[in-house]
């Protein structure tokens, strides 16, 4: 069944106030991206890894991935699309505040992008759901700079450029090779297979309780 990004929402938002925090929704988006990742590319000890991360909840499903992809022992580096102040939302902030805690994953902020090394990923945490209007920067650069590198792109929720409703692009949009999105499909994404690639969905533990009236 496929959803509107709007019941995405409402479901979200009934869950969370059923007790089951969006943290932790946020934790299970990320922890189950990790393990699409890693049952797609095997071993991934040491491999670079870049996530580009933008100032909302989808940015902070990249962050959990951060923390997730160190663990299996790879070199992880986190983009942040603007300044730890800006970050908007609580959950995100307390994901990044535990990074900042975590020698093992490279923090950087701003709209640099020289990295002294090739990625083998990068993942695409900048936007999802919450996409409106044309792509603004520095997220425009961000993508622009993961279109033109060569590795295997991963895309959180949805390629980010790509309106999850209509299927519709903005001025720009990332082209993945595989992409999860969370709980249930939303209806405008597998209409760009050329733009998701290899698509899943994952539950993140909503309790299916939060979807009555909504669905
Ligand atoms: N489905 C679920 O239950 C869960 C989904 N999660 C993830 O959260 C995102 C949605 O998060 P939200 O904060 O609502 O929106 P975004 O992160 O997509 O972006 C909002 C952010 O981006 C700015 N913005 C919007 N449009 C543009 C633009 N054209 N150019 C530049 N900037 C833009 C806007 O100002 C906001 O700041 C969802 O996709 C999932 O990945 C949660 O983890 C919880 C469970
Ligand atoms: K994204």
């Amino acid at each position: 069944m496929e959803i509107t990004v709007d019941q995405m929402y409402q479901i979200e938002n009934k869950g969370h106030d059923m007790g089951f925090l969006k943290k932790f929704m946020m934790e299970n988006a990320g922890a189950a991206s990790v393990r699409r990742l890693v049952d797609k590319l095997g071993n991934i000890e040491s491999k670079n890894i870049v996530i580009f991360v933008g100032l909302g909840n989808n940015g902070g499903d990249g962050l959990v991935m951060a923390r997730h992809l160190a663990g299996y022992g790879a070199k992880v580096t986190v983009v942040l699309l603007g300044t730890f102040e800006k970050i908007k939302t609580e959950e995100s902030n307390w994901n990044w505040s535990i990074l900042e805690k975590m020698t093992s994953v490279k923090l950087m902020t701003g709209n640099s992008f020289n990295f002294h090394f090739t990625p083998d990923v990068i993942v695409d945490a900048i936007l999802g759901t919450g996409i409106s209007g044309e792509i603004k920067e520095p997220y425009a650069s961000a993508i622009n700079f993961i279109n033109q590198t060569d590795c295997f792109k991963f895309a959180v929720d949805v390629p980010s450029g790509l309106d999850p409703q209509t299927g519709e692009t903005a001025n720009i949009c990332t082209k993945c090779d595989m992409t999860v999105t969370f709980h249930k499909m939303k209806q405008g994404i597998p209409k760009r297979k050329d733009l998701t690639g290899e698509l899943f969905v994952e539950k993140i533990g909503i309790p299916p309780e939060a979807e009555e009236g909504i669905l």
